[in-house]
């Protein structure tokens, strides 16, 4: 008998699910194994009313396959929601995503001035309405993140009752920062806890690993990987996969966005399993996201075992061609049984 693990509800706390023909192509794969994700609203135009996110989460409804899923709703943040806003708001979306201007795909509509925008915060924190957060600077790029953590440590002791969740960490350093403030938690990739930039340009350049934040140093991703192994209670799953038509990834002027969505629950459990610690791989796929948002995702029972996984070298349909992580290689572990 090969290993096997039996996850309950696996919760993907950061996913992009794009919008027309390429919602239609990728959403079914990730409701097909997780019962519930956070998405993304970083469409063109951005999903900055009620209106919007209310028309998109239709759209997403009527592209899951059958699939029993949930997606939990955000709004862009814009410096200028009034209380009514947020408040006719509250009960549809689980929070909203901040995206500093420019910083990453679709993120021109973002922020300019985080301190121009605290009775944003404020009112957020009055509401209980969690914030999410994209947390880079405009510096080098290696740098931008580790800049950005004095953002969230003073937005963090500044709003102590705001939820702040540090979107995508790649250091050291931010899960350093995650131990400093009860408020504070994180989600991180799969591709962060196993790449590092020499994956993406130490050798020949790999477009399907460049993502934003770009992927840091050994140490960073050791850091991150062992606070994923240990089931750290304030750190969550949350795939950002981010597909891009394929031509917008093998050109020059590279999008941002690894594609993960339909082998991340096989490819985790590897990762769990090489280590020893598939027993924690719960808390980090589900546990931890219920706790701390208070959702109760429908129950799904996604099995994994230790069977080889032939990853296809690109998903196709609805005139769409998106290429994944880990394109044409064979994983060992697959999903073999899904009960909703
Ligand atoms: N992560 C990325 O590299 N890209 C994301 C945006 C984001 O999550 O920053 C996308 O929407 O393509
Ligand atoms: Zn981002
Ligand atoms: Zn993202």
């Amino acid at each position: 008998m090969p290993k096997e693990i039996t996850l309950c509800s696996p919760l993907d706390m950061h996913l992009h699910l794009r919008d027309g023909d390429m919602m239609k192509l990728v959403t079914p794969l990730t409701a097909e194994t997780f019962s519930g994700a956070v998405i993304m609203p970083n469409l063109v135009p951005p999903v900055d009313s009620l209106e919007l996110l209310l028309a998109y989460k239709k759209r997403i409804l009527s592209s899951l396959g059958g699939h029993q899923f949930d997606p939990y709703m955000m709004l862009f943040f814009r410096g200028d929601y009034t209380e009514a806003e947020l408040a006719a708001a509250k009960e549809y979306m689980l929070g909203i995503k901040l995206y500093p201007a420019g910083a990453t795909t679709n993120s021109e509509a973002g922020v300019k001035a985080i301190d121009a925008v605290e009775p944003v915060f404020k009112m957020m924190e009055e509401m209980g309405i969690p914030l999410m957060v994209h947390g880079e600077t405009h510096g080098f790029v290696m740098d931008r993140e580790k800049e950005f953590l004095a953002s969230y440590d003073y937005l963090a002791q500044k709003f102590p009752k705001l939820q702040i969740t540090m979107e995508h960490i790649t250091t050291a350093d931010a899960v350093a920062l995650l131990d400093e403030h009860e408020n504070l938690r994180a989600t991180v990739t799969l591709q962060h806890l196993i790449i590092t930039l020499d994956d993406v340009a130490g050798g020949m350049l790999d477009p399907h690993l460049f993502c934003k934040p770009i992927a840091k140093r050994p140490e960073d991703r050791e850091a991150l990987l062992q606070a994923a192994l240990e089931g750290h209670p304030r750190l969550m799953f949350g795939s950002d996969s981010a597909p891009h038509p394929v031509e917008k990834k093998e050109c020059c002027g590279c999008a941002a966005g690894v594609f993960t969505a339909p082998l991340a629950i096989a490819r985790l459990a590897q990762l769990f399993d090489k280590h020893d610690k598939l027993d924690n791989l719960q808390a980090f796929i589900s546990d931890n996201a219920q706790r701390l948002y208070g959702v109760e995702p429908a129950e799904k029972l996604v099995t994994v075992a230790n069977v080889p996984f032939e990853v296809p070298t690109a998903y196709t349909g609805h005139d769409q061609h998106v290429v994944p992580m880990h394109a044409g290689e064979t994983l060992d572990w697959n999903v073999t049984s899904i009960k909703a």
